[in-house]
């Protein structure tokens, strides 16, 4: 789904002695189909830009494209149902909001409430259980006897069990150890690869927004302060340290080696395997 954010406004508390203004004239077009990491500081305004793209916070001003729903400042109430069934959002620690007593029936509980009948239901909770990778006997189960990385799963299957086109991730790794980080990273790049998801994450992880990202988005106290392709965003080391943040280790790395070896190898692979590899060919050239 084509997103498109003009010139967008939000105030927490409008109107009163507590008004706080958390965005500030965003504009951002995000095309079908993006991988896009918004990354920046606690407090820049990540959370809220996510909450208006699925009608959570209205715009004070300005307006935001979700395919063919327009939300605007003032305007006129719109179908926010039909919008949430296409935006999902997994939220931070999306096991808190696990509350039946199995797995099938809080998988269901989306799709019931848009209407689908219980049987229609039943099939989408054992196709998703597959798509997060839990084995089927899990529906029978009380989510609460299940472990901290398998309740994640369980509450991301929910999101997926409406179809979404596009899926907003708010820190989806916060609380898990580095092994549970990459399996759930890896599966979010598999669903959108394999779904052709626009997907946007939220994230503190510079590694993370360069290993998946296709853009990413830089917000600073509530502005957007740098988009771009990873290699343009890398590319503005200065700036990022300008607002507390840097550039993955395995891009510092090759800035060195670059600034040493003499070789100006490209900026383009960001995981460590990918470099290693660019550097050896790279050394193989020169006959070393
Ligand atoms: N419900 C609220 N009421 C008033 N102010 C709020 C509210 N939620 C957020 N803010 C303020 O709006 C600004 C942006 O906050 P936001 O949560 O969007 O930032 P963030 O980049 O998502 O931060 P984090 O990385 O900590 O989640 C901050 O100054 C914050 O204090």
């Amino acid at each position: 789904m084509e997103i498109s954010i003009n010139r967008l406004e939000h105030s927490y508390m409008e109107g009163t002695p507590f008004e706080r203004r958390a965005l500030h004239d965003i504009n951002l077009d995000i095309a079908d189909g993006t991988f896009l990491a918004l990354i920046g500081h606690t407090g820049s305004g990540k959370s809220t830009l996510i909450q208006h793209l699925n009608g959570l916070l209205k715009p004070s001003a300005g307006s935001i494209k979700m395919g063919s729903t327009e939300l605007k400042a003032g305007g006129k109430k719109q179908d926010l149902k039909s919008l949430r069934k296409k935006a999902g959002i997994v939220f931070q620690y999306p096991e808190h909001q696990l509350f039946e007593e199995t797995v099938e029936k809080d998988i269901m509980f989306g799709p019931r409430n848009f209407g689908v009948s219980v049987e229609t239901a039943r099939l989408t909770a054992a196709r998703v259980i597959e798509m997060v990778g839990l084995p089927e006997s899990v529906l029978s189960k009380s989510p609460f006897d299940l472990s901290g990385g398998q309740m994640r799963r369980v509450a991301i299957a929910g999101v997926l069990a409406m179809n979404p086109e596009v899926l907003i991730l708010d820190e989806p790794t916060a609380g898990l150890d580095p092994a549970g980080r990459v399996e759930i990273m890896e599966l979010f790049n598999s669903l959108h690869e394999r779904n052709n998801l626009t997907t946007i994450l939220v994230t503190h992880s510079m590694e993370d927004a360069s290993k998946y990202a296709d853009e990413i988005a830089v917000m600073h106290k509530g502005e957007l302060y740098l988009h771009g392709k990873p290699t343009d965003i890398f590319s503005e080391r200065e700036a990022l340290k300008r607002v507390g943040l840097d550039v993955p280790e395995t891009v510092q790395f090759l800035q060195k080696w670059n600034e040493k070896s003499g070789l100006n190898l490209a900026l383009t692979k960001f995981t460590v395997e990918e470099l290693a590899e660019q550097v050896s060919q790279s050394l193989k050239k020169r006959g070393n």
